[in-house]
């Protein structure tokens, strides 16, 4: 076994300082620790550099000025390098901004994902959702041509480039959901309590006959019978089957609403959910498969797979893009949205690298008051076995509309961010509300708010993480990770740094949800987008060696020169180098 434990801790910190009752809990033997040679004086002083500046989320002029932000105006004016340049580290300038501003412990832990579609898909406007805080951007294969996704691939990835973010991509297949057409152009149609609606197969030309809807699915009409409850968008709007005529299936309004373009359709018999031979339609489509292809050749970061109903699909697919993928691989993010996907839960979180609480869809499969607890379910196996995972949909449907949250809207969000969720994620109201950058200052402020609320409650702390390493050298780090983050936690220290390769020990440490931010430092700028996923992990993409000593004095001197850091703060470092764990003070 060539791989050793190294715990370095300074030759001028003496054990004696810390008492009994603290060594046991940070859970090993202060007499094993070696001295060594050059790390600085580690002061166990204890600092709070929580900061105080947490935007609200409420202006007080009654809402009309909507969303508040304490954010600085002149971002611009922090410049970031574009180009891997050895000497420097990559670091994005609101992150820069905010560590300057703020301290370390402010930083925003909660990471957020933005569905981008007509009103968001400017250079601008993704500058302006970059700024005010996402870290993944996400496109629906679900609408859009191919020249759109493209171009909004490439403006991302400009953006990264020239004003060094780490903004992710994550693309969504379309799946074998039955959803209706595209409303022969139009943006909605409104149906009315009583009318009757013809839901067909048939292609129509354009515009569609009145009350007329395209289904996607050509089973339709022999699928549903007369007396099915068919649902659109989960029930936003209901018909109930009156009469099949071939392909046409009549339909009269029993719950009135707004129809949207590709809206999902469910039928219901008896109270649960009709699976006839919709059930036997593949996870991924032909369509998806052709998506799918693109995404790897554009080099997308993640993909998210629609109704997933077995750990298999996620097999097959993460095989596929591994003998396909050119630099690395593309991490596969599982959608649980439906009852099959509830049903395999473990096993299909086991086979992915992350996981996606889609509730819109979800929430049309099974009764929507079991939503939340499937919700905690779901966030509390991905914490356990170590992947990322997001929840999605409806956070803050009404700022579709409006400028202002519902008071049960905020409460939700503080929900997800109190279970500690990797990511949030907003899906109408960035790709086509009317406050899309309202929406993101929401969710930031709320996620800032409630990270700082419980962590100065210490409610944090009593999630038991069950070993998950498959071979020793595994064990090794998943050992360091838990330990450093205790230490960190009982040192109140400023910040961890990571010195990861893969991305591996980063999110170990992650897991472990520590009261401190985690800086994660990594060669490439694809792993360091990747990471942005992930709860508590601030990404830099830096040029490092195996030399410890050296990378550790390289940073502090290039975060230094930024005014990131300043001496005097308290770190703890991490390695997959030397598997170590080092405490010291930035000289
Ligand atoms: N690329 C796009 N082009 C046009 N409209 C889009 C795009 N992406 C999303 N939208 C709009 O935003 C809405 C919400 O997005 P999302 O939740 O991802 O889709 P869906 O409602 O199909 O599940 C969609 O219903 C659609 O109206
Ligand atoms: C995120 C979801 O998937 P989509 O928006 O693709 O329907 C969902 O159903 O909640
Ligand atoms: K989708
Ligand atoms: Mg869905």
């Amino acid at each position: 076994m060539s791989q050793s434990f190294n715990l370095y801790i300074s030759t001028s910190y003496s054990p004696k300082h810390l008492n009994q009752s603290l060594s046991k809990k940070l859970g090993f033997n202060w007499n094993r620790i070696e001295p060594h040679k050059t790390t600085q004086k580690a002061a166990f002083t204890i600092k709070a550099s929580v900061s105080d500046s947490i935007p609200s989320v409420l202006t007080s002029d009654n809402g009309a000025g909507g969303v508040l932000s304490s954010r600085p105006q002149n971002y611009a004016s922090y410049a970031a390098p574009a180009v891997a340049d050895p000497s420097t580290i990559e670091v994005d300038a609101v992150t820069e901004a905010e560590l300057k501003e703020n301290g370390f412990r402010s930083t925003r832990r909660t990471k957020l994902i933005c569905t981008i579609g007509p009103v968001t898909c400017g250079a601008e406007h993704l500058e302006t959702l970059a700024v005010g805080g996402m870290n993944v951007a996400r496109i629906n294969m679900c609408h859009g041509t191919r020249e759109w996704h493209r171009e909004l691939i490439q403006r991302v990835r400009r953006l990264n480039e020239e004003k060094g973010y780490a903004v992710a991509i994550m693309m969504d297949t379309e799946g074998s959901e039955i959803h209706m057409g595209d409303l022969g152009g139009a943006s909605s149609a409104k149906a009315e309590d009583g009318e009757v609606w013809t839901f067909s197969v048939r292609a129509f030309d354009s515009p569609l006959p009145k009350h007329t809807i395209n289904v996607n699915y050509e089973g339709f009409a022999e699928d549903v019978e007369v007396g099915d409850e068919l649902l659109v968008d989960g029930g936003m709007v209901r018909f109930q089957v009156i009469e099949k005529i071939g392909p046409d299936v009549k339909c009269c309004c029993t719950d009135p609403g707004l129809l949207l373009p590709r809206a999902n359709l469910t039928f219901w018999r008896d109270g649960s959910l009709v699976r006839e031979r919709n059930a036997m339609l593949p996870t991924i489509s032909s369509k998806d498969w052709l998506d799918i292809d693109f995404g790897i050749a554009e080099g997308v970061d993640f993909i998210a797979i629609s109704f997933v109903k077995s750990a298999e699909v996620i097999k097959h697919l993460k095989s596929y893009i591994k003998a396909r993928a050119r630099d690395g691989d593309i991490s596969v993010i599982a959608k649980i949205e439906s009852i099959d996907s509830l049903k395999n839960l473990e096993e299909i979180i086991r086979a992915s690298d992350g996981a996606m609480v889609a509730r819109g869809d979800l929430g049309a499969q099974i009764p929507l008051e079991q939503v939340p607890s499937e919700q905690q379910r779901i966030v509390q196996i991905c914490r356990q076995l170590n992947k990322p995972v997001i929840v999605a949909s409806q956070f803050l449907e009404s700022m579709i509309e409006y400028p202002t949250p519902t008071r049960a809207e905020v409460a939700d969000v503080s929900e997800a961010v109190r279970q500690q969720s990797d990511a949030l994620m907003l899906s109408g109201e960035s790709a086509m509300g009317q406050y899309p950058d309202k929406a993101l200052t929401v969710l930031r402020s709320v996620s800032l708010r409630i990270e700082k609320w419980w962590r100065e409650e210490k409610r944090n702390e009593a999630t038991e993480l069950p070993g998950i390493a498959l071979s020793f050298s595994d064990s090794i780090s998943e050992e360091i990770c838990n330990s450093a983050a205790k230490l960190a936690n009982n040192l109140q220290v400023d910040a961890i740094f990571v010195y990861t390769k893969t991305g591996h020990m980063a999110s170990l440490l992650s897991r472990c949800r520590p009261d401190c931010p985690i800086f994660a430092f990594t060669n490439t700028t694809t792993i360091r987008r990747r990471l942005n996923l992930q709860w508590g992990l601030i990404p830099f993409r830096l040029s490092y060696s195996d030399d410890m000593e050296s990378n550790l004095n390289k940073t502090f001197s290039l975060l230094k020169a930024r005014g990131m850091i300043k001496s005097g703060d308290l770190v703890i470092a991490v390695s997959d180098i030397l598997q170590s764990i080092q405490v010291m003070n930035v000289p």
